[in-house]
């Protein structure tokens, strides 16, 4: 709950509209109450007026026809209003998270899975956005409808006005209050559960044909299926609460019926009530309950909503990777790189880089090679701000980069990673990533530089073609030489290029080798490749190993 409570300045920010649709929501339900009474009498009164007894048609007539009006427009305006709000809601609960989550990045915790991080982005966000809705409207409706009808029983039929009273209170407070202590677990595991889910079926598309090959699909579909029972199982003891519930306020609406009954036939009898009235009365009382049953139906969205929002909180009160500067310095145009006696490790592991110097200067070409795993891309990573040396100092221009805003230092460097991603989106908008306001021209050219230019122009659509998922519609040095190209179209003064020619055969590789000086002139490159480069490629060549350069 705690948890749900530090969203509310967010819920804030749409107070008025929410609240509108809470008051619209009101006046549906109170009209609802109002129609079935208003109805009940009215029938019960036409029934003995034509049995020959004199009764007033024309109140509840008109308040049959009143109230029916009033409740389609409001009902119409708390939809719109409402679903308006939510999915406002819905966008500034994204834009907290993606601003909470980005400074965070990349997460030091790597037990958080792909899967269970675009649950969190996805289903927790979902059911944050709608708990406003779903479990405060009902709540403060039922309290409300609640008070409101207990009022109209003191009014018209004091003796059932208490049980009444009783039975709405328990079934509006009680019975909810009792479903959501008893079902915080299995909602939180529900949520948990799900999100594995989630999780396995990603990692299970991502991994298809490698599952396939190997033989051990049925492994993966059998751990599908375990997760999936696990799921099922939460979702049913939810489902079993909320049956039970439901259960628990029909029989409280039943007594409550009973008790307006019995004080209604006495008051009857006394000449105290007409007939009609008490019809009215007690389908009055029944439509009353239509929203403590509402309330039962959403407590299982506010438990998923209270673990949804426990887990939003945990990913943003993680640590950021590294701290920005309180007054950060503007990058100058010089492009030289500084590593002065760095030492650095992940968490509390050795050391991968120690006592590790290096000066590139401004337009200088470097290539780092040595054995897989001696650090190689953590200098790069090192050099982005991406991790924090233990000890000595990362620069760029001469000042250390932790004295840089991290976005100014990203905007000045451009990164072709080893897992740098295609889009789904046209080849233009692929390369555009790199830098906006690149002309066609620049496209081209940068094409041109990554040995791609050839493959594009022969597609039917050129720079407008549609890239499939993850580049699905490229092969893999195709799409290599994509996100080269668009680490070309940037005019970062550095570019920090990690296995650039990985997925590319030999013929291809040299060519790109042999035009590399051409492409990143008066650029400062530092290339990390396990390539054997031709000479001329770069100005120097630097082997990492044992965490320092040989
Ligand atoms: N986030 C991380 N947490 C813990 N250890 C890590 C992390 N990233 C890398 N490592 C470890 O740090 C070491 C250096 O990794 P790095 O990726 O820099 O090597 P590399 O030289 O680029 O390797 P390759 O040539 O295979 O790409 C490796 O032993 C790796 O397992």
């Amino acid at each position: 709950m705690r948890a749900l409570l530090t969203f509310l300045p967010l819920y804030r920010r749409r107070l008025g509209a929410l609240l509108l649709a809470l008051l619209l929501s009101l006046v549906t339900i109170v009209s609802g109450v109002g129609l079935l009474g208003t109805s009940g009498w009215f029938i019960t009164a036409s029934a003995l007026t034509t049995a020959g007894l004199a009764f007033n048609l024309f109140v509840p007539s008109a308040g049959v026809r009143a109230f029916s009006f009033v409740r389609i427009l409001a009902r119409y305006g708390e939809r719109l209003i409402g679903h308006d709000a939510t999915l406002r809601l819905l966008s500034d609960l994204r834009g907290w998270l993606f601003a909470a989550l980005f400074p965070r990045l990349p997460l030091p915790d790597r037990s958080l899975r792909h899967g269970d991080l675009v649950s969190r982005l996805t289903a927790d966000v979902d059911a944050l956005d709608t708990a406003f809705l779903v479990a405060v409207g009902p709540l403060v409706s039922a309290v409300v409808v609640g008070a409101g009808m207990t009022a109209v029983m003191v009014w018209l039929l004091p003796g059932a006005a208490l049980p009444y009273g009783l039975a709405m209170a328990a079934a509006a407070l009680v019975v909810p209050t009792l479903m959501v202590v008893l079902g915080r677990n299995a909602g939180r595991r529900s949520v948990e559960a799900n999100a594995e889910l989630r999780a396995q079926v990603l990692d299970g598309v991502a991994g298809h044909a490698d599952l396939t090959l190997l033989g051990v699909l049925g492994t993966a579909v059998r751990r599908f299926a375990g997760a999936g029972l696990v799921a099922s199982g939460e979702r049913l003891r939810l489902g079993g609460l909320a049956t039970a519930g439901g259960f628990a306020v029909q029989v409280l609406a039943a007594l409550a019926l009973v008790g307006t009954l019995l004080a209604g036939l006495d008051a009857v009898a006394a000449g105290r009530l007409e007939g009609p009235v008490m019809a009215g009365l007690l389908l009055a009382v029944l439509a009353s309950f239509e929203v403590t049953s509402t309330i039962v139906r959403s407590v299982s969205k506010a438990t998923s909503a209270m673990a949804a929002a426990e887990r939003l909180q945990a990913l943003a009160a993680l640590p950021p990777a590294v701290a920005e500067p309180t007054q950060p310095q503007v990058i100058t145009p010089d492009a030289s790189i500084g590593f002065d006696r760095v030492t650095f490790g992940y968490g509390s592991l050795p050391p991968v880089l120690d006592d590790f110097s290096l000066a590139i200067g401004a337009g200088e070409r470097v290539a780092i090679s040595g054995p897989s795993g001696a650090g190689k891309s953590t200098i790069l990573r090192l050099l982005l701000r991406l991790a924090e040396p233990r000890q000595g100092q990362v620069t760029l221009g001469g000042t250390k980069v932790d004295q840089f805003a991290t976005a100014d230092l990203h905007a000045h460097m451009a990164l072709l990673s080893q897992d740098s991603p295609v889009f789904i989106d046209t080849v233009r908008n692929n390369l555009l990533i790199g830098r906006d306001d690149a002309s066609d021209e620049e496209l081209w050219a940068a094409l041109g530089k990554a040995q791609l230019e050839e493959h594009v122009a022969s597609l039917p659509r050129g720079l407008d073609t549609l890239i499939g998922e993850a580049g699905r519609t490229l092969s893999a040095g195709q799409a290599r030489r994509l996100c080269l190209a668009r680490a070309l179209v940037s005019a970062a003064p550095v570019l920090l290029l990690d296995e650039p020619t990985d997925a590319l055969d030999r013929e291809t590789e040299l060519a790109f080798f042999e035009t590399l000086a051409e492409a990143t002139k008066g650029r400062t490159v530092v290339l990390v490749t396990h390539a054997s480069l031709p000479e001329g490629t770069v100005d120097k060549i630097y082997t990492l190993r044992g965490g320092r350069l040989r």
